[in-house]
């Protein structure tokens, strides 16, 4: 049994990611203190909603997606009912493995998990890290659950706070740019509606060519940019406007409050 702990917008997008791969609704358990929310997901997706005491008691895996500021007093709440036979997994960013293993039961395995909301379309994009009781057979099982709605790859510990300001938060970075392209087509005339499909589409030929490819982004770029034309016109202005140093700042900035949440 799977107990999913906060079905928010992760959580909520891990259920039914899972739920739509085939996972039966009868072999997961949701705890989620928001009443009409609750009721909502035992609605849509006909999944049993408990307190989170029952869920820890009940479910041989724990999925964690709570806010990172609500996960310690909710593992201080739980641990009394928790032990080492149950995997803990955590998606809350900023929390180190060591600081979730404190409030646990003495050797309890916990692996710590950075998805992303794709995953609700089984196109997620997951990396795992497991704490210092997590062995290989609890790696796998956290890789299992989460490569059910998306791939999944293990890093070290320390390479978390970069992957969740990577592939975490990247989604929003992505839908910024669309929402940025889709108003410039409309600010020229264009129905909104065809600005969205150009767009959509456009982000889905360049992830194929990105990831099909197996080429370089700069050389996938050359390829865009005829001599004199107007890839190279476009590419000149985001040059101009410092883009590229925007971005590398930006996932600087969401690296370090990754890392500073491990302390709030
Ligand atoms: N939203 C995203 O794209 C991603 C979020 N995460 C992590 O997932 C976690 C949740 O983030 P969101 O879903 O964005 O936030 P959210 O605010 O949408 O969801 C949090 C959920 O936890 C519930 N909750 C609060 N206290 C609770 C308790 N004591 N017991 C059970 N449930 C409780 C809330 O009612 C809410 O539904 C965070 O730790 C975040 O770092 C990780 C990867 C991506
Ligand atoms: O914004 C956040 O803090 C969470 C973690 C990664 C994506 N969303």
């Amino acid at each position: 049994m799977i107990a999913i702990i906060g079905a928010g917008k992760m959580g909520e997008a891990l259920l039914a990611g899972m739920l739509a791969k085939g996972h039966a609704p009868e072999g997961v358990l949701v705890t989620e203190p928001r009443s009409e929310h609750a009721a909502e997901l035992r609605g849509r997706y006909g999944v049993e909603v408990v307190p989170a005491d029952e869920a820890a008691k009940r479910a041989g895996t724990l999925l964690l997606a709570l806010k990172p500021q609500d996960m310690v007093s909710l593992l201080d709440d739980l641990a009394p009912h928790l032990s080492p036979d149950r995997l803990v997994i955590s998606v809350a960013a900023g929390l180190t493995t060591a600081v979730l293993e404190e409030h646990l039961p003495a050797g309890t395995p916990v692996v710590r998990a950075m998805p992303n909301t794709p995953a609700l379309m089984g196109q997620g994009m997951t990396a795992v890290a497991g704490g210092a009781h997590a062995g290989a057979g609890h790696l796998e099982r956290a890789e299992a659950l989460l490569g059910t709605v998306g791939e999944v790859i293990r890093v070290g510990e320390q390479h978390m706070d970069t992957v969740t300001a990577i592939s975490g938060s990247g989604p929003a970075y992505f839908y910024f740019i669309a929402e940025t392209m889709i108003e410039a087509g409309v600010a020229m005339g264009m129905p909104r509606a065809t600005a969205q499909k150009l767009v959509g589409q456009t982000i889905t030929g360049a992830a194929a060519m990105l990831n099909g490819s197996g080429e370089h982004p700069v050389v996938l770029r050359e390829a865009v940019t005829s001599p004199g034309g107007t890839t190279a016109a476009a590419l000149r202005e985001l040059e101009r406007h410092g883009v590229r140093a925007a971005f590398t700042d930006a996932i600087e900035a969401a690296r370090d409050r990754s890392s500073a949440l491990s302390g709030s």
